[in-house]
Parts: structure tokens; sequence; C-alpha cells
């Protein structure tokens, strides 16, 4: 059993500590730790998991973020994790204890993994976790040797070496926890199920509860356990070299925008679709428009562009011949996808855009929202050098030319031009906010991309 009082000298550390972790949300932001939550996930109580409630701002512009906080807590201190030390406490549950974050302790992520090879639960109705094997799910190698990713990554992987024979796993353990399904988790696995290898074939996930941010009872996923593709290279990597060193990479483009439309393929047939609809076209636009208001307000620079963005993308409204909205990969670019010899192109993180709310990430969307994700990393990666020629065209159209060859129809023409031109519109505003916030020196990309593609007739 956890205590009260040891809860909130738990609470106390982590108030300290987590917001110089790269996952924490809040940084730069006053952030007041509201509610802890913890419990432990093995019998020994090294294993824990903490679900932390941390209010941002006051009064009407309170919000409220609950983080998943994995820690493990040893009665000594072990030298191996000293590098993940979160802090020292005279007493947690009867006896001084040495807390560590936990995707760095191997025994938090064996504890993890047994819970979800099992099927077995642990802490209680109000705030517990449950693992679940997917179907045929991957089985967890004996050595159990881990590794946390060290990326620049809104949630934390760990990945789980293996023996010759076994299948290695990546464990990504979700850290803002939200109500509802996550998309990376029932995606790929209907991917999974159906049969598609272009994701990573799943091991299994944990769901579970927590006092959710309005005080009631929330439901919803931890993390996702598939295989670890050793040996990948991200598109980003591999398209970004290609660049430097001059080389065509339009087979691959044209591989990728194949693989694309397979993926979408599945999806349209395993998962819910809905009809594109005036009505839903009309919302479509509405939230296109709301997108362009954001955008130029946050970054002034945008103002002279504002008419003509919000003529293009209410085009959209007009569309009388659009495909049916399915479920997408949501944030599609070069970064999400892997490159491994055995299996070509194998997509990853299918959680969508992380500044939109989770419940919007799930919907049906236009599957051309991800093919003008694609085709804005292309002209982000023929950016990286000063003279790329025709190099990121070259890369547009073969995506274009593999994706239509799978899909049987031409994103380029007729209505589906139109759509496509909005959603391209769309992307290169968000990156404008997205680059203006996080890497100014990348602002120039987008904003270029949003004079170019206005400045293009279609
Ligand atoms: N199955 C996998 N095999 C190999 N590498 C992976 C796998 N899944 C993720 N990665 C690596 O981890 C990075 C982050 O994973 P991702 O799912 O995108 O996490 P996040 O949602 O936190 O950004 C990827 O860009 C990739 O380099
Ligand atoms: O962290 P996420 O992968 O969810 O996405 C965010 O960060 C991305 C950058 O890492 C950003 O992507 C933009 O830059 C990429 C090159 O670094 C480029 O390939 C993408 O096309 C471009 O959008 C993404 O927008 C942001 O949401």
């Amino acid at each position: 059993m956890t205590s009260k009082a040891s809860d909130e000298a738990v609470a106390e550390l982590l108030r300290e500590w987590a917001p110089r972790q790269r996952w924490f949300a809040h940084k730069g932001v006053l952030a007041h730790v509201q509610r802890i939550e913890r419990t432990p996930l093995d019998e020994g109580g090294v294993a824990q998991l903490v679900a932390l409630t941390v209010r941002s701002g006051e009064g009407h512009d309170a919000a409220h973020t609950v983080y998943s906080v994995p820690i493990s807590v040893r009665p000594a201190p072990d030298p191996d994790l000293a590098h993940a030390l979160v802090g020292e406490l005279p007493d947690v549950d009867g006896a001084p204890a040495w807390i560590y974050d936990g995707p760095h302790d191997p025994t938090w992520t064996r504890a993890l993994l047994t819970l979800v090879a099992a099927e077995e639960g642990a802490g209680s109705t109000t705030f517990g976790v449950h693992g679940h094997s997917a179907e045929g799910g991957l089985p967890v190698p004996a050595g159990l040797r881990t590794k946390v990713l060290s990326g620049e990554q809104s949630n934390t992987s760990i990945v789980v070496s293996a023996d010759e024979g076994e299948t290695p796993l990546i464990a990504k353990v979700f850290r803002v926890l939200s109500a509802g399904d996550n998309p990376d988790v029932v995606v790929q696995t209907a991917l999974a199920d159906a049969g598609c290898g272009r994701v990573p074939r799943p091991s299994g996930w944990v769901d579970g509860q927590w006092t959710g941010t309005d005080g009631s009872l929330a439901v919803g996923h931890f993390a996702h356990v598939t295989e670890f593709l050793a040996g990948s290279q991200d598109a980003w990597r591999v398209a970004t070299a290609a660049v430097e060193q001059g080389r065509d990479f339009s087979a691959q483009a044209r591989e990728l925008g194949r693989a694309t439309a397979e993926v979408h393929a599945v999806l349209a047939a395993e998962l819910p679709t809905e009809p594109a609809t005036p009505e839903r076209l009309a919302a479509l636009a509405d939230g296109l428009l709301e997108r362009v208001a954001w955008a130029c307000t946050a970054v002034p620079a945008l103002h002279d562009v504002a008419a003509a963005a919000r003529a293009r993308v209410d085009a959209v409204r007009h569309v009388t011949h659009a495909p049916a909205l399915q479920r997408v990969h949501g944030d599609y670019h070069l970064g999400q996808v892997l490159h491994s010899a055995a299996r070509g192109w194998v997509l990853l993180d299918f959680e969508g855009e992380p500044l939109r709310p989770l419940a919007e990430r799930s919907l049906p969307d236009l599957a051309l929202r991800d093919v003008a994700g694609m085709l804005r990393s292309f002209d982000y990666a023929a950016s990286t050098v000063p003279e790329p020629g025709t190099w990121g065209a070259r890369c547009r159209e073969a995506f274009l030319d593999g994706y239509s060859a799978v899909a049987g129809s031409d994103p380029r023409t007729g209505d589906q031009a139109v759509l496509l031109a909005a959603l391209e519109l769309d992307k290169a505003l968000y990156e404008v906010v997205y680059e203006a916030r996080n890497r100014p020196d990348w602002l120039r990309i987008p904003l270029d991309a949003v004079h170019r593609l206005l400045s293009d007739p279609s």
C-alpha cells in the first residue's frame, strides 16, 4: 500500500524534477502540482507509476494536464542508475527510498512487460493499469536489456534488445494521459491485425484508469509495445543524406507513395469511414479557416497573406467529389517513417498532431491530409541545402505517382487537387507557428512555402 504522506513527499520531489524533463510540456510556464496518484506495478513495489496532475494558469484560464510518470523506488542507492536519480527521501511507505526515473531501470520495464504478457492488472479501481497482449503478440525477450531513446520526443520510448532468435521490442510510454483511445494503439493494432506489414508488429498495450482533469474517472491508454526495427533509418535521415549528396530520391519517394496509399486502403477497409457530405466539407472548411486565423494571430508576418489563405481553404466548401473520410496517420512527415532493409518503408507514430485534442485526432479525416504532410516534408528536406535544384519537385511528383498507382486516383486532378492545395497550405501555416515557437532558424522554410503555395493558381 502506498501512503498519503509518502505520496506528498514523492510529489514534492517530482515538482522539482519534472520541469527539467524533455517530456514536460509546461516548460517556462508557472505550473502547480494539483494531485498525485501512485501505484506499484510489481509485487516488490520497486516499479511504480505516478499520475501527476499539473495546473497551469488561473481562474478561467486554468488548464489541467495529467502526466504519467514511471518511477522506481529502491531501498538503497543503485550505482547503475546514478544518472537517473530523481531524489532521495527519508521515508516512503515506512522506509528510506531512492527514487529513480523508471524507464532507465530495467526492473520497471520488466514489470510493465510482465503485465502485458500475462494480461494482468495493477493498482486500484481509481488508479490502475491493465496489460493486454496483441493477437499473436510478440513475446518479451528473455535477457531484458533496456535502453531509453534519447531523441526529441514527447513520449518516452524504451528499447528492449534481444538475443539471437528473439525479436527486440520498443515500449512507448505515453506521457500525457488523455481519456479515450490513443490512436497510436488503435490504428497500428487495426493495421497489424489486417496483416498490413507497413507498421511494426505489435506485442501489446497497457490501458487503465486515473482521476481525469475534471476530477472524474478517466479511462485510456498508458503504453504501447511493438517490434523494434533494429538497423532501420528514418526517412528524414535517408532523404536529407540524399539531398546533401546531390543524389536523387525519386525511386524511394515513389515507394513511399505506394506504401502510404496501401496503408490508407487498409485503414479505410478496417476502421469506420464517413461520407464527405457538404455539411462535413463545410465543417472541414471551418476548421481550416480557424487554423488560418490562429496562425495569423500567432505570427504577425502572416497578416499580408491572410485573405488569400482564407480564400484558398474556403474552396473546400465547394468541392463536390471528395473521397470518403477515414482514419489517417494525422501527423505524417519523413520523421514518422522508417526504412528497413527487409520490410521497406514502415510507418510509425499514429498519434496525430500533438496540439489537437485526442478525441479530434480519432475522427475520420481526409487521407489527403497525410499526402499533404509528406509533400511539405520533401520541401523541408530540400531546404536543408542552399541549392537543391529540382530535388524537391522530383520527390513530390514521384511520391504522387506512387500514391496514385495504388490509390487508383490522382490527388493532382479535379476536386482532389483543390483539397490537397488547401491541406498543404494548412500544414504550412501550422509549421510557421511551430517553427516560430520552437525553431526560429527554420521559420523561413514554411514561410516561403506559404507564399509559394499562394502564388500557385491551383
Ligand atoms: N518500432 C520502431 N523501430 C525502430 N525505431 C523506432 C520504432 N518506433 C519508434 N522508433 C524510433 O523512435 C522515435 C520516436 O518514436 P515515436 O513513435 O515517433 O515517438 P513520439 O510520439 O514520442 O515522437 C522514432 O522517430 C524512431 O526513430
Ligand atoms: O514531434 P512531432 O514529430 O510530432 O512533430 C513536430 O515536430 C516536427 C519536427 O521534428 C515538425 O515537422 C516539421 O519539421 C520536419 C523536419 O524536422 C519536417 O520533416 C516536417 O515536414 C515539418 O512539418 C512537425 O510539424 C511538428 O508537429
